[in-house]
């Protein structure tokens, strides 16, 4: 089932001036939040550490309640109807597992039974995670036994079974190796196209692009940014990024127009405007150089311009 678009677009979440203080005397720790995040939307949460963003999320679980302003899920709100939110919602934490004596196995078939399944259909789920996540081999381990990225796996997994409509994932491919990851980004590609709502947290800006529609930074407790990618990445500056590695080592001179950012090793990275590029191109014998590669502003560009 694909996202509505236009006028029929459902909001999932609707967080409208929120605010946290864990001291009375202290920073907020967020501040004046506002953002929605629309049915069916593959939504990014980014910033720097101790920004906020956990601390957000768990908000819009209800989990901690704000000191002000309001979080409504498909209109409920998140503290008074604690409950919903649970049937709503599945979230996958950045650490810890209450589960930690139990067998995989037990920890999805009773996390599904929770949420409301049948016996029957709990094992049914069971499998069928198991299967989606290609975590076959760690069936009968003891989650404490598990390595780290086992274990994200497995929080994935308790996250999205009894397919709740919306997830909220915190850094969930934290700890994966290369194949995991690309395995773990597909399922989400996939569970986003059937409809899906999920927000994501990551501090990975270049992975996170290839998926989310919509992106929030932010910093010190406040949203810096939000919107698309694309039309966040039009504010910036037009030039191109350019990544030199000189063959041995042998100089090149790089017209004056090439702006040198760093220089490591055989490593150049500078900054070149589109206009230039031709002449570059002509001016400079690329054969002369292992690698060159040209790239457009990037989320991880927009990142840093916020953060910055
Ligand atoms: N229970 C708590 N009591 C007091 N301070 C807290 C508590 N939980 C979080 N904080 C503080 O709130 C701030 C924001 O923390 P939070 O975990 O929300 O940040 P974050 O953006 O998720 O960071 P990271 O990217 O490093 O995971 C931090 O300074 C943190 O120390």
């Amino acid at each position: 089932m694909a996202a509505p678009t236009g006028a029929e677009q459902l909001i999932a979440y609707e967080v409208v001036g929120v605010s946290k203080r864990f001291s009375p005397t202290g920073a907020p720790v967020n501040d004046d939040i506002t953002f929605s995040v629309a049915q069916g939307e593959f939504f990014g949460l980014l910033g720097s550490n101790g920004a906020g963003k956990t601390t957000l999320i768990k908000q819009m679980i209800g989990l901690l309640k704000s000191d002000s302003g309001s979080i409504r899920l498909f209109g409920h709100d998140v503290v008074a109807e604690s409950r919903f939110v649970g049937t709503q919602v599945g979230y996958m934490p950045q650490t810890a597992f209450a589960l930690n004596s139990l067998r995989v196995c037990e920890a999805l078939y009773f996390t599904a039974y929770l949420r409301g399944l049948s016996s029957k259909q709990a094992r049914r789920q069971r499998d069928l995670v198991i299967d989606r996540l290609d975590i076959g081999d760690c069936r009968n381990k003891v989650v404490r036994q598990m390595s780290g990225g086992e274990r994200r796996l497995l929080q994935l997994a308790v996250a999205i079974i009894g397919d709740p409509p919306v997830l909220i994932l915190d850094e969930p491919t934290n700890e994966l190796d290369p194949v995991r990851r690309r395995q773990v980004w597909d399922l989400l590609r996939g569970l986003n196209h059937d409809g899906r709502t999920i927000i994501l947290i990551t501090h990975n800006a270049l992975e996170a692009e290839q998926v989310i529609e919509r992106v929030g930074i932010m910093r010190d407790g406040r949203m810096v940014g939000l919107g698309q990618p694309g039309e966040l990445k039009r504010r910036l500056p037009r030039s191109l990024t350019l990544d030199i590695t000189l063959r041995d080592g042998t100089p090149v001179d790089l017209p004056n127009y090439v702006v040198v950012q760093s220089r490591h090793r055989d490593r150049v990275t500078a900054q070149i405007e589109l206009e230039d590029l031709p002449r570059l191109v002509a001016e400079v014998d690329l054969r002369e150089l292992l690698e060159f590669r040209l790239q457009f502003k990037t989320l991880e560009d927009v990142y840093f311009d916020h953060v910055q």
